[in-house]
């Protein structure tokens, strides 16, 4: 079973600006980041600004008929009620968003997110017809045994209750908490290690058709030095940028980076 209409390839490589950018930066960014990628193919490319600037990224991305995709950092569950300063899928949706990030460590750490309410945003986002970019990752650095039981209880615990024909259409996004914002990315040994473990599960859990329909994205100090070497990596799909995608050009240079890995050609089943 595979997905319907999914509007990307591999490798998969996107941005969260965060809490940062102003509509006016916004637009700058996207007019510099479409000049670098207008004739780059063979890379979909995606960005989540924050809620304030995905009208003004829809207008632009629109107007300029751009391959590049887009989405939201965070949803609610549900998808209307009295959740005073919340934003719901049916809106997301409305505006064109293709992509809702759901679970990134910076949520759990200071907006209280949890396995269960990342798993009822999961529901909502496949509910309206979007793709989840579900993060997910170890906390600290452990041994094997205890990072796989980790891992292995986070992935179950987030997608309970997802059926196959759902599970499908869902991205995940590989970002242990302490190679976030950090000085180095994880190793690529330990990304191909998780990534490997990642892909089994998975098939354990949907069947192999459906695990490899999903894309598997590693974030995490991503930058100019090594994306490469992580876009080479057989289990990794794609690249998740914080800080070395803050700049279009620095996104658009790892995009050149990862498409110069040989694995990098194929599409995602
Ligand atoms: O969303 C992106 C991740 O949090 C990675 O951020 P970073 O590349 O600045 O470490």
């Amino acid at each position: 079973m595979t997905s319907n209409n999914r509007p990307y390839g591999k490798p998969l490589i996107g941005t969260s600006w965060k809490m940062n950018k102003t509509n006016q930066e916004a637009l700058t960014y996207l007019q510099r980041l479409q000049e670098r990628l207008k004739d780059r193919s063979g890379a979909s490319v995606f960005i989540l600004p924050p809620f304030s600037a995905l009208s003004e990224t829809q207008r632009f991305l629109q107007e300029s008929d751009s391959p590049i995709l887009f989405g939201s950092q965070n949803v609610h569950w549900d998808d209307a009620g009295a959740f005073t300063g919340e934003v719901s899928a049916p809106m997301l949706k409305e505006i064109g968003c293709q992509f809702v990030e759901i679970n990134h460590q910076e949520r759990r750490r200071w907006f209280s997110e949890t396995n269960e309410t990342a798993n009822w945003k999961i529901h909502a986002v496949l509910r309206n017809n979007m793709s989840p970019i579900i993060c997910l990752g170890e906390e600290k650095r452990e041994t094997w045994d205890l990072t796989e039981a980790f891992l292995r209880y986070q992935l179950l615990q987030l997608l309970a209750g997802l059926e196959p024909a759902a599970a499908a259409n869902i991205i995940l996004a590989y970002e242990p908490l302490w190679a976030i914002g950090a000085a180095e990315a994880a190793s690529p040994a330990h990304v191909a290690q998780v990534h490997a473990l990642l892909r089994r599960l998975l098939t354990e859990k949907y069947g192999i058709t459906v695990a490899q329909a999903i894309p598997l994205l590693y974030g995490g100090s991503v930058n100019r030095q090594n994306a490469a070497e992580l876009s080479l990596l057989p289990e990794v799909d794609g690249l998740f940028v914080g800080r070395a995608a803050l700049e279009p050009d620095g996104l658009a240079d790892l995009v050149e980076l990862a498409l110069q890995a040989p694995s990098a050609a194929s599409s995602i089943a």
